[in-house]
C-alpha cells in the first residue's frame, strides 16, 4: 500500500463497483489525494471525498482500476495505452473480457489481473476472485489482493475458466440470494402475512441463516437437517425444493449455466 501512496492509483469508472472499493480504501486509510478518478459523471459523494477526478493521469501509478462495464472498454480504455508495458497493474473487475484482449489494448508487456467482486464489497463482507496473466509477478498478486482484502475476501484461482465459474456463483450471487428475499416476502404475503412483517422476515431469515452458516462449525447440509424435524413442517417444504427434476438443483445448474453463456459472449 506505500507504493499505491507515494505512486498512486487510477479508476477508470467509478459506478457501484468502484466506489464500493475506492469507499473500502479510503476508509482504510489510503489518501485520497493518491487517487485520480476518470469517470464521465462524478457522484457528489466522489466529489466529496477529495480525489483527483478527469484530471491529468500521474506518469507510473502503481495499480489503475478498471471498473468500467464490459460493453464501455474498447471504448474507455486506449486512452490508458501509454501506462501499459510497465510496472503499472491493471486490476479489472469486469466481467467477460480476456486477459488476451487487455494485452491487446494496453501491451502484450502489461501486468494484468482480473478480478471479479460482488457487491457485499461496499460493507467489506465482499469475495473476490483473482487471476493474473503471465507479467503479473507474485508482487502484482500481492498489491491486487491486498487491495481486495479491504472490501472482504479474496480467493485465487487458476486460469480463466474457473474465474468464470466463480463469475456466476459469487459473482452474479448476491442477485440470487436478494431474489430469494423478494420471492420469500412474496410467498409470505400470499400465505396472508402484512407485506411490510413478509419482508422484514425474509430479510431476517436469510441475513440470520447467511452468518450461522459462516460461523458455524457445522456444514450447511447439517444446519439445514437441523431445522428439519422429522415428520415436521420443514420436511415437508424441502420435498418441493429439493426436487431433482422441479427444485433448487436443476434450477440453479440453469440459472449458472446461462451466466457462464453469457460471461462467454461478453468475451467473445
Ligand atoms: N455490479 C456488480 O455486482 C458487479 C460488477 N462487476 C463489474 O464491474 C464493472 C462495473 O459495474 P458497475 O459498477 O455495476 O457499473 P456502473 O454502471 O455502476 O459503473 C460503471 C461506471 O463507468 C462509468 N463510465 C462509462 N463510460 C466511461 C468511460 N468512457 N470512462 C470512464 N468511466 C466510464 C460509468 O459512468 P456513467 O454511469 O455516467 O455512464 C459508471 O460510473 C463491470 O465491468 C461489471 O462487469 C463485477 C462484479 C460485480
Ligand atoms: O451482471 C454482471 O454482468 C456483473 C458481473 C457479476 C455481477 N454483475
Amino acid at each position: 500500500m506505500d507504493d499505491v501512496a507515494s505512486r498512486g492509483m487510477v479508476l477508470l469508472g467509478c459506478g457501484r463497483m468502484g466506489s464500493a472499493m475506492l469507499k473500502g480504501w479510503l476508509d482504510g486509510g489510503l489518501n485520497p489525494r493518491a487517487v485520480t478518478v476518470i469517470t464521465p459523471n462524478p457522484s457528489d459523494w466522489l466529489r466529496e471525498t477529495g480525489v483527483h477526478v478527469n484530471a491529468p493521469l500521474p506518469a507510473d501509478p502503481a495499480i489503475v482500476l478498471l471498473a468500467v462495464k464490459p460493453q464501455k472498454m474498447d471504448e474507455a480504455l486506449p486512452q490508458l495505452k501509454s501506462l501499459g508495458n510497465g510496472n503499472t497493474v491493471f486490476l479489472s473487475v469486469a466481467a467477460g473480457i480476456t486477459l488476451a484482449r487487455y494485452e491487446e489494448i494496453l501491451g502484450a508487456q502489461t501486468p494484468i489481473v482480473r478480478a471479479m467482486p460482488n457487491t457485499p464489497s461496499a460493507i467489506g463482507r465482499g469475495i473476490t476472485g483473482i487471476v493474473g496473466n503471465g507479467h503479473a509477478t507474485q508482487a502484482h498478486m500481492d498489491l491486487a489482493q491486498s487491495l481486495l482484502e479491504a472490501v472482504g475476501q479474496v480467493v485465487r484461482v487458476a486460469d480463466e475458466t474457473q474465474l468464470r465459474a466463480l463469475t456466476a456463483i459469487s459473482g452474479c450471487g448476491p442477485a440470487y440470494v436478494f431474489h430469494l428475499i423478494e420471492t420469500m416476502a412474496k410467498a409470505g404475503e400470499g400465505a396472508g402475512l402484512a407485506p411490510d412483517v413478509a419482508l422484514q422476515l425474509a430479510r431476517a431469515t436469510v441475513a440470520g441463516a447467511g452468518a450461522l452458516a459462516e460461523t458455524a462449525s457445522e456444514d450447511p447440509a447439517q444446519l439445514r437437517i437441523n431445522v428439519t424435524s422429522p415428520g415436521g413442517v420443514t420436511a415437508e417444504a424441502l420435498r418441493v425444493l429439493m426436487d431433482e427434476e422441479t427444485g433448487f438443483p436443476p434450477l440453479l445448474e440453469r440459472a449458472v449455466a446461462a451466466a457462464i453463456k453469457r460471461d462467454k459472449e461478453l468475451s467473445a
